[in-house]
Formats: C-alpha cells, structure tokens, sequence
C-alpha cells in the first residue's frame, strides 16, 4: 500500500487554545516540587536574587564611568571611591556567574528527576489501562504524544521559571529607564511589538504540524524499525526489501520535511522583517539619548546606563514573547500527558467491588455471550454458552479465527462481551474488583513476551515478588522443563536472553515457550490456560510437557487451546468452535462418536501421522 499523501497545510492551533494549555502549568509545577522540594525551592531562590542583578550592574557601571569622568577633569585625583566600585561589580559579575550556574545545575537535576518520575508514571497508568483502550490507534497516539515529549517538559520547567525571572528583571530595568526619561518607553513598545506579531502569526503551528504527524512519526519508527532490525533482518536480505522500506520511509519523510521546510522559512523571513523595524526603533532611542548626553542632560555614565538598559529590556521582551510561545507550545504537549494520566477505565465496564471467593466452587459459566471487537461491526463470536467447571481441564478447538484466544480474553476481562454474560460460581464476573479477578489466572499466551531480562527474571514474571525464592524458581523450572535450558549456561538463572544487550543468547522457539511455561508455573494460580503453549516443542517434549501439566495440575481448572489433537484428547472435554459458535463439546470420545469436525479432524491429524 502506497503511503498516503497528506495535505501540506496542518490544522493551525489558535491562540486561545494555546493560552488554555497553559492551565496545567499549576499542576506541572506541584509535580516538580513534589519530586524534591529543597532543589525547587533552592531554585526559586536562586531565580529571584539573579533577576536583580542585571539592573544593579548596569547601574554600578554607569557609577563607574561617571567617576572616572569626575577623575579626568579633577586636579587633585582621588580614586578609592572608584576602586570601591569596581569591586561591587566585580563581586556582583562573580555573584551572577554562581548563581546562573546554580540555576542550571539545579534545573539539569531536577529535569532528571522530573523525567525519571514521569516515565515511571506513564509505566504505571499504562498497566491500569484496558487492552481496548491499548490496542485503540488514536490512544496509542495520546500514548506517544506523553511518552515522547519527557524532555520537552523539562525544557518547559526552566522556561516558564525564566519567564518568571524575566519578568523581574524587565521590571526593574523599567523602573530604571522610566526614572531618567519615561519617553523611551514609547520607542520601547515600538521596537518589540513586531516580536509580538510574528509569535502570534506562528504561534501554534508548528505544533500542530507535529501534533498532526503523530501517526506518521509513528509509522516512520515502524519502518526505520523494519528495514533496520536483528528482528527482521532474516526475510528482508532474502526477500530483497531493503530498498522498498528505504523508499517507503523516504517518501513519507521528504512530505513531512516539505511541511517544516515552508513554515520554517515562513517564521524566518518574518522574523528578519520584524526585526529590522524594531532594531531601528532601538536606534532612534540611541540617536535620542546621544543628543541628551551631548546637550548635557545625561552624563556619560547616563548614556551607558540608558543603552545598556534600553538594549537588554529590548533583548528581554522579545524573549519574553518568544518564550511565551514556546511555552505555549510544550504545555500543549503537557495536556496531552496529563490527558493521559486521567484516562478512566472504558465507560462501559464501571469498576466491580465485590472480593474475590478464595476458592472457585462450581466455576465459570458463558451465558449467550456474543463479542464485536471496539470500532468492528463483525460478531466474532456469539450465542457462547459453556461451563468451565471447577477443577477441570477443558480444550478449545477449532480453525484459525474461530474466536478460540477471544473467549479466553472474555474470560479474563481484557474485553466485556458485548452482550450477554460470564458468571463465576453464579455471580457475574464484572461484579468482582477487575485486578483481584485477573490474579486467579495464570497464562501463556500464543505471542508470550520475551522479555529481553535475565533468565531468572523472565520465569519470575509469573509472580515477580518471589524472584528470590530459589526452590519456587526450580519447582517453575522442573515442572515446565526449563530446567534443561537453566542447565546449558555457566552462569545458569543470571544469564542474560536475548540479543539486545551484551553477552545476551537468545534461545529457540522451543526453549523460550518452556520458559514462558515456567512462568505459569511459577504462578500457582487457581486457573490455568496455555494458548497454544506447545507449538514450538518437538514432539517428544510436547508430550512429557502435556503429561506433567495434567499430573502436576490436578485438581485445578485450566483451559488448553492447541492444533494438535494428540494433546487435545488428554483434555476432560473438548469445546470445537467454528466460525464463532460452539459447534460441539464434549469428552474425547463423544466427540468422536458424534463424528463431526472434531471427529473429521482428529482422524485427518492421525493420518498425516503414520
Ligand atoms: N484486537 C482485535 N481487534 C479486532 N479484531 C480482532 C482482534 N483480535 C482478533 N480479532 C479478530 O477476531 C477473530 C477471532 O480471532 P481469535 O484470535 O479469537 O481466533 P483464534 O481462534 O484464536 O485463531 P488462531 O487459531 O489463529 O489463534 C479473527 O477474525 C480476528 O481477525
């Protein structure tokens, strides 16, 4: 599929939608100070006594030559007062320095807390999430939007408290220029309103030109992540699509680059216009003062004190307002991250409250259960009605699609059927606190995570806080026949998987699925289900696996969903679903009495084996 032409003009973000942004900027900084108070309010300190200082030096040097003027024309020269005040501004120029660096150093640490601890947040609320709510390409996007922009809100923190200190600094150099000669502030105005022009003709665009690219930017990583990766490496040399995916990613690139490109040489032909009329505003004033000091209104150290002020007010304001912008700018990014932390579970599952029995009595039970999938119009099962009953082994058959893995996340609550109903001993499923509910279970899924940690690390999963229980480890590890894998390596539990990180091996197929059974294992919960958790295994270890899963297992309730009928058949009963409806259910030998498909199937599956 061709990648999709975009339009060239985003979707502009007015000004009023910037400013109400800005209504997270209480709550941002409650976050930072919450991450360490003493840093945040050392540098709030810091701040305001480094926003006095500017005018105090401007003034001290207007002191200065004005007394080395004094001295020039004395006869008799007496330069301890001059010496004095050289001193003060060498000690506010070396008070300034510490201080700014202070500044940095404190914004750097605090940054990194900030960043560390919102990341942590993101982890976390994404956990609580529903899998609908995950698996969603407009929530996604929200998701990268918070994730992505981390650093920007850091850059975001010390922007806004500059601001802050710019403002005290505009101030007081205000009150200096205004007491010799209120006039200037005319030429002032003059000379930064074209700033205020060009941010406002900008302002918001260009993040609504990234804010729009979400889903591109998105499918650029998955690209750059296909045409350059240990992962797919295999099939692009031998299929020979390098060169598609390069072109693919470029295309889509060189749209976006057009797009920044314009509006980039847009802001910066304004910019260069604006700028010429206001740096001649700022030498007007000059011209002003210089006709002052020559007709002996000002003193020479007036001239300096005036321009140096005029100068740096000028510099400052136009700062102010070009931050302003930028600010703007990362505090819509703020709302996307904190629109994220207040996402709610999906509307249509409100919080259940009763505790979990600690024992499953009778078992589950679907009732007419039927399901859609979120924003899908297609029934992918419907008028489900089964029992799992308590301390059965029940298997799921049936042809790809059938809808076998959505039952299963019915049963764990990823999903709420769309209609009908799940009972557990009696009681729907949905009354039950949704996490108490979801720890009944242990599961091997078809696409289980490797996770790219030690070996320890992926059995433990199953039941992380017990990652230093060595003897439950190798129970997990024996049970599933991980142990032969731990077996093959020096450094046994502590070796690294996977080959992301240094000295890590990656495993077979076969190996990583035993591991991944450790995990259910490790678990010990009160229902298990393996979705297809023997694919990958030989036949032999399919086998003993199977055997000791049913020994080891007795007396619990677990569901097995395979293709492989010789496992299938150990199972107490077997569910055949087909096209989203249960077709038969019943023991191995019922099935194959009744002599439909299970019974078709099985036969063509014993076939191919002799
Ligand atoms: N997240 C999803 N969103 C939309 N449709 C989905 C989603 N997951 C699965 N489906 C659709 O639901 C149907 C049933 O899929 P399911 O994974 O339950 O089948 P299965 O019986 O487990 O198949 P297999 O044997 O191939 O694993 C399929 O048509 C699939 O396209």
């Amino acid at each position: 599929m061709p990648p999709k032409k975009k339009s060239l003009e985003p979707n502009k973000i007015n000004f009023r939608e910037s400013f109400a942004s800005l209504k997270f900027v209480p709550r941002f900084f409650k976050e930072i100070r919450k991450v360490n108070p003493a840093l945040f309010y050392a540098n709030l300190l810091c701040r305001v006594v480094n926003a006095f200082l500017p005018v105090l030096i401007l003034y001290v040097g207007k002191l200065i030559i004005d007394e080395v003027v004094l001295q020039i024309a004395a006869e008799e020269k007496d330069l301890d007062q001059l010496w004095i005040l050289v001193a003060v501004e060498f000690g506010l120029a070396v008070i300034s320095d510490l201080i700014s660096r202070g500044i940095s150093l404190s914004d750097g640490l605090l940054g990194d807390q900030y960043s560390i601890n919102t990341s942590v947040k993101i982890i976390k609320k994404t956990s609580e999430l529903n899998l609908d709510q995950l698996e969603d390409s407009e929530f996604y996007d929200k998701l990268e939007r918070a994730r992505q922009q981390t650093t920007g809100r850091v850059g975001l923190m010390s922007n806004i408290l500059t601001q802050g200190e710019d403002v005290v600094v505009i101030l007081s150099l205000l009150g200096g220029v205004v007491a010799f000669e209120p006039w200037l502030i005319i030429l002032l105005v003059v000379s930064i309103i074209p700033t205020i022009i060009n941010e406002i003709k900008f302002s918001g665009t260009s993040y609504s030109l990234a804010r729009s690219w979400t889903q591109e930017r998105r499918e650029l990583d998955y690209l750059r992540y296909a045409g350059a990766s240990d992962v797919t490496a295999k099939e692009v040399k031998l299929f020979g699509l390098s060169d598609y995916l390069a072109n693919r990613f470029k295309n889509l690139s060189d749209t976006y680059y057009t797009q920044s490109k314009k509006l980039a040489k847009e802001r910066a032909g304004w910019g260069s216009f604006f700028n010429v009329i206001g740096t001649s505003a700022y030498y007007g004033a000059y011209i002003f003062i210089i006709f002052r000091t020559v007709a002996g209104v000002f003193t020479l150290g007036d001239l300096t004190f005036l321009s140096g002020s005029f100068n740096r007010l000028r510099s400052k304001l136009q700062g102010f307002f070009t931050r302003f912008t930028a600010i703007t700018e990362s505090a819509l990014y703020l709302q996307d991250y904190f629109e994220f932390l207040d996402l709610t579970y999906a509307e249509n599952s409100p919080e259940g409250k009763l505790p979990l029995p600690k024992k499953i009595n009778n078992g589950f039970e679907f009732k007419n259960v039927g399901f859609k999938y979120p924003k899908s119009e297609m029934w992918v099962v419907r008028n489900i009605n089964f029992q799992l009953k308590a301390g059965e082994k029940l298997a799921f058959v049936g042809e790809n699609g059938a809808g076998k893995t959505t039952l299963i996340k019915l049963l764990l609550r990823f999903y709420e059927p769309t209609e009908g109903e799940i009972l557990l001993d009696g009681i729907p499923v949905k009354q039950y606190i949704q996490s108490e509910y979801q720890q009944y279970f242990g599961v091997i899924f078809q696409d289980f995570v490797k996770f790219e940690l030690t070996l320890r690390e992926n059995i433990a999963m199953g039941a992380i806080e017990e990652i230093h229980n060595q003897e439950r480890l190798d129970g997990a590890a024996e049970k599933s026949l991980a142990l032969e894998v731990v077996s093959e390596f020096p450094m046994g539990y502590n070796q690294q998987l996977g080959k992301r990180f240094k000295n890590g091996k990656d495993l077979s197929g076969g190996q990583w699925q035993k591991i991944a059974i450790a995990r259910a294992y490790m678990k010990d919960a009160e229902v298990l289900i393996l979705d297809e958790p023997t694919s990958a295994l030989d036949a032999r270890a399919e086998t003993e696996a199977f055997d000791r899963f049913i020994k080891l297992t007795e007396g619990k309730t677990a569901v097995i969903i395979s293709h492989r009928f010789s496992t299938v058949r150990i199972a107490d009963r077997i569910m055949v679903l087909k096209d989203g409806a249960v077709l038969e259910i019943g023991t191995h030998q019922e099935l194959m009495k009744n002599d439909k498909l299970y019974a078709e199937l099985f036969n063509l599956q014993a076939a191919g084996y002799q």
